[in-house]
């Protein structure tokens, strides 16, 4: 998935979040958001997806299929079109999940809304599960605890989130802050996580995060947000953008 970022703008009453003219994120680039405490990047998110409505712009994704036929004609505007939806997984925050169920009750109904093949519970551990890539991440204590989702700890819950947005094999995936509640563990398998998968599907993966380390670890491009602009675009396929933003976080 490509996504073309055109005059987009979002003000709530006289604060601006986000002002960006022009932004391109390449088919399978992985992209690391980062940036204060409102800097912009939840709510460049939420446009992305639909959640909000800009005041002036636009965000255009062209799934990877019109890219290999050189058809722009393909190209879809969230705000304006569903088609984007089977191609996307997406994890904002614990209003994504559905608190009254349990965690394979809710990623069946995922499954269901995406059209894809319902999981076998009984055998998540056989390696074709869809569930397999996900079982060290769980670490355990996800599935087959006979407990809804609301009585979860916050990191638990993340899991869940994460897992609902990956395991459909989405081409674009957008994780807001997938870092925040994970312990050391977690963390270190979700970096493990998202690189087989960007290895495996070529996703176009976007990723907000304040770890700055492991944003450098995982990402080929690093975009620095402030006041609702993107004020650097780091290429960090040499691994080498953790300076930069070390010399811009230091005060
Ligand atoms: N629903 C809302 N109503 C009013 N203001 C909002 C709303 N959502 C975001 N904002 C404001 O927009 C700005 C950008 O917020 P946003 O949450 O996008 O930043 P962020 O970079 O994700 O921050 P953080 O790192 O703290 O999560 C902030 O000033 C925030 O207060």
């Amino acid at each position: 998935m490509k996504i073309d970022i055109q005059s987009l703008k979002k003000v709530f009453g006289d604060k601006t979040a986000v002002d960006i003219q022009q932004f391109q994120i390449n088919h399978g680039d992985i992209l690391g958001l980062v940036g204060n405490n409102g800097a912009g990047k939840t709510t460049l998110f939420r446009l992305m997806l639909d959640l909000l409505k800009a005041e002036e712009g636009r965000v255009l994704f062209t799934p990877s299929a019109s890219i290999a036929d050189n058809d722009e004609t393909n190209v879809i505007n969230p705000a304006s079109s569903e088609n984007w939806k089977p191609l996307t997984g997406a994890y904002i925050d614990d209003s994504f999940l559905i608190d009254f169920l349990t965690p394979e009750e809710y990623i069946d109904f995922i499954a269901k809304a995406n059209g894809v093949k319902r999981i076998d519970w009984k055998h998540i551990d056989d390696p074709e599960s869809p569930m397999a890539p996900f079982l060290a991440f769980t670490h355990g204590e996800i599935f087959g605890q006979k407990k809804l989702i609301r009585d979860f700890s916050a990191g638990n819950k993340q899991k869940v989130g994460i897992i609902a947005a990956m395991f459909t094999k989405p081409e674009l995936l957008i994780l807001d802050e997938p870092f925040n509640f994970l312990d050391p563990s977690g963390q270190n398998i979700l970096k493990k996580l998202l690189l087989s998968y960007h290895a495996s599907s070529q996703a176009t993966i976007l990723i907000s995060s304040h770890n700055l380390q492991h944003t450098v670890e995982i990402s080929s491009r690093v975009a620095l947000m402030e006041t609702g602009r993107i004020i650097e675009d780091i290429n960090n396929r040499d691994g080498n953008a953790g300076k930069a933003l070390e010399e811009y976080f230091m005060v």
